[in-house]
C-alpha cells in the first residue's frame, strides 16, 4: 500500500519522508518548533500545494477553501478527530467538534442555531458581565504582577460554567484550577495532539474493548457535566434556567431522540471544552500584542472612550450592541489571531467523489485534505508585505475587494458547514473582557525580551503573559 500511496499523489511536492510515512507528520508535531511554522516552511518551500504525508495534501489557496471547508456538498470530516472521542460504560460521549456523521452534526446545529446566533448569544451577555466585572474586580488586588495567560483561563473557564450551566466554578475567585479541570482539559489537548496523525494506533491501544467498557471517566471535565446535570434535573429541570443546558434540554422536548441524555452530556463537555480554553488562549494573545504595541492600545483606547467615556463615578463597560461598532477593537483580535492563532487544528477532510479537483489540482478519494491556515495568513498576496507585522490597521485599509480576500482568508474559527458553533460567543466574551481590561488598567509587559511563547502543536496557547498592571486613573471605577 505504501507504493501505491506514493504513486498516487506522486506529482505533489513536499518533504520525501512525508510521502512514505506518517511519522514524518508525528514527528513533526512532536518537536520543539511550533508546527505552524513548519506549515509556513512548507508553503514557502513547495508552494501552494503540498504532500505533507502518504496520503495527506495541504493547500494554501484560497480558492481551495469552500471545497474542502464548504457549505454544500460537503467532503467529511477525516479520522484525525478519532483520538479526541471518549468512551464511557460501553458508549461514546458525543464530542461535537469530533462528531463525523456531517448529517448529524447539521440537524443538531439546526436546533441551536438561534441560540448561537450573533442576535441569540445576546441572551447571555449579563453572563459575560458578571464575570467580567469579577476579573477586573480580582485584578485589583492580584498584585502588581499578574499572569494574564492564568487569570484570563480562569476568567474563560467561570464564564463558559455560567453560559453553560448557570454555576460558578470559581476559578478566579480561588485563583487556580478547580479539581483540575482545566489540566484535564489540557492533557486531552495533548492527548490529541500527539495522536492525530496516527488514530488507528490510538483506537487500538485506547480505544480497545477494556478501555471503552470502563465504568469511571477519569476527566473530571466529564464528572463535573454529569454532576451538572444530575443537579439540573433535581432542581426542576427545563425551564428554570438561562443557560446552554436548558436549550439541550428543550431541544430534547422537541427531538428527544437527536437529543438523548448522552448527547446533552456530550454538548455539556463539548462546551466546556470548546468554550473554555479557546477563548482564553485567543484572548491572552491579543493582550500581549496590546501590550507591548503603545501605539495600539493608545489607538483602541481612544476608539473606546469615543463611545464609552469615563464618568466621574469610573468606565461602565458598554453593551456588546456598542462594541460590536467598533472597528478597530475587531482589527486587534483579528490581527493577533492572524499572527499568533492559538488554535493550529488541522481541518482535516476526506475526499469523496465528484471532489477530486480542488484549486486546479486532480487529487484522488479518499485522500485527507486540509487548508494550510499558515501560508494563508502569511501570505504577502493577501495580507501585505508586512504580513510579518503585528498591525490591525491592514483589516481597516485597502480596496474593498482587498478586506474581503483578507477575511475570506480567516479561518481562525474555521468555515463552511462545520465552522465554529460558538463564534458569537467567543466574540461576545472576547470585545468585553480586552476592552474592560484596557480601559481599567495600565499594564507593561514583566519580561519584555522574553517574548511570546506558544506551546508547539496544535494548540498554540501562551506559556505565558506577565504583566506588571496597575490601575488606570484614579476617576475610573477600578
Ligand atoms: C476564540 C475562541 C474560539 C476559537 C478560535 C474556536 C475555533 C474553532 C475551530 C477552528 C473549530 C473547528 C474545529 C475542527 O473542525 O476541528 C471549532 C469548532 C467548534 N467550536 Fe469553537 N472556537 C472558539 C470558541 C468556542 C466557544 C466559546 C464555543 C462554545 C461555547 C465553541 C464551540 C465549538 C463547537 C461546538 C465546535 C464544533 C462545530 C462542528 O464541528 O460543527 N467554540 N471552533
Amino acid at each position: 500500500t505504501s507504493v501505491l500511496q506514493y504513486w498516487r499523489l506522486r506529482k505533489i511536492p513536499g518533504p520525501p519522508a512525508a510521502a512514505w510515512t506518517n511519522l514524518w507528520l508525528m514527528w513533526q508535531m512532536n518537536r520543539k518548533e511550533s508546527f505552524y511554522e513548519t506549515r509556513k516552511r512548507l508553503h514557502q518551500r513547495y508552494g501552494p500545494v503540498q504532500r505533507y504525508g502518504p496520503n495527506r495534501v495541504m493547500f494554501s489557496d484560497l480558492s481551495a477553501v469552500p471545497v474542502i471547508l464548504g457549505t454544500t456538498n460537503i467532503l467529511p470530516k477525516a479520522s484525525n478527530h478519532e483520538p479526541l472521542k471518549a468512551w464511557v460504560n460501553g458508549s461514546e460521549v458525543l464530542s461535537f467538534v469530533a462528531l463525523t456523521d456531517d448529517a448529524k452534526a447539521a440537524r443538531l446545529k439546526r436546533n441551536l442555531h438561534a441560540t448561537f446566533s450573533s442576535h441569540g448569544v445576546l441572551g447571555y451577555e449579563a453572563h459575560v458581565d458578571h464575570t467580567v466585572s469579577e476579573l477586573v474586580g480580582h485584578l485589583q488586588t492580584a498584585g502588581s504582577m499578574v499572569d494574564l495567560a492564568d487569570w484570563l483561563s480562569w476568567f474563560a473557564f467561570d464564564t463558559v460554567a455560567r453560559i453553560g450551566f448557570s454555576e460558578d466554578q470559581g476559578f478566579m475567585s480561588r485563583r487556580q484550577d478547580v479539581d483540575g479541570a482545566l489540566e484535564a482539559g489540557r492533557r486531552r489537548f495533548e492527548h490529541w495532539n500527539f495522536w492525530w496523525t496516527l488514530p488507528s494506533l490510538e483506537g487500538l491501544i485506547y480505544k480497545n474493548w477494556v478501555a471503552r467498557n470502563r465504568k469511571k471517566s477519569r476527566s473530571s471535565i466529564m464528572r463535573l457535566a454529569m454532576q451538572v446535570v444530575e443537579r439540573r434535573k433535581a432542581k426542576g429541570g427545563l425551564g428554570t434556567h438561562n443557560d446552554l443546558l436548558d436549550l439541550y434540554m428543550q431541544s430534547a422536548e422537541s427531538d428527544p431522540q437527536l437529543f438523548s441524555p448522552s448527547t446533552i452530556l456530550g454538548l455539556t463537555i463539548t462546551t466546556m471544552q470548546a468554550g473554555a480554553e479557546t477563548t482564553a488562549y485567543s484572548t491572552a494573545i491579543c493582550m500581549f500584542c496590546l501590550v507591548r504595541d503603545k501605539h495600539v492600545l493608545a489607538k483602541l483606547r481612544a476608539e473606546i472612550e469615543s463611545v464609552a467615556p469615563p464618568t466621574a463615578e469610573g468606565w461602565d463597560l458598554p453593551p456588546t450592541a456598542v462594541l460590536r461598532k467598533l472597528p478597530y477593537l475587531e482589527a486587534c483580535i483579528k490581527e493577533s489571531g492572524r499572527l499568533y492563532p492559538s488554535i493550529n487544528i488541522m481541518l482535516e477532510r476526506t475526499v469523496t467523489d465528484g471532489h477530486e479537483d480542488i484549486a486546479g489540482v486532480h487529487v484522488p478519494k479518499g485522500t485527507i485534505v486540509a487548508i494550510n491556515t499558515a501560508g494563508l495568513n502569511t501570505n504577502p498576496n493577501i495580507y501585505g508585505a508586512d504580513f510579518e507585522t503585528y498591525r490591525p490597521e491592514r483589516w481597516l485599509e485597502g480596496s474593498e475587494e482587498q478586506r474581503i480576500l483578507m477575511n475570506r482568508a480567516n479561518l481562525a474559527f474555521s468555515a463552511g458547514k462545520r465552522m465554529c458553533l460558538g463564534i458569537n460567543v467567543a466574540w461576545l466574551e472576547m470585545r468585553k473582557a480586552i476592552s474592560a481590561l484596557v480601559m481599567n488598567f495600565e499594564m507593561e509587559l514583566a519580561y519584555p525580551e522574553r517574548g511570546l511563547k506558544q506551546m508547539p502543536g496544535i494548540f498554540g496557547y501562551a506559556e505565558e503573559v506577565k504583566v506588571n498592571i496597575w490601575p488606570r486613573r484614579q476617576d475610573t471605577k477600578v
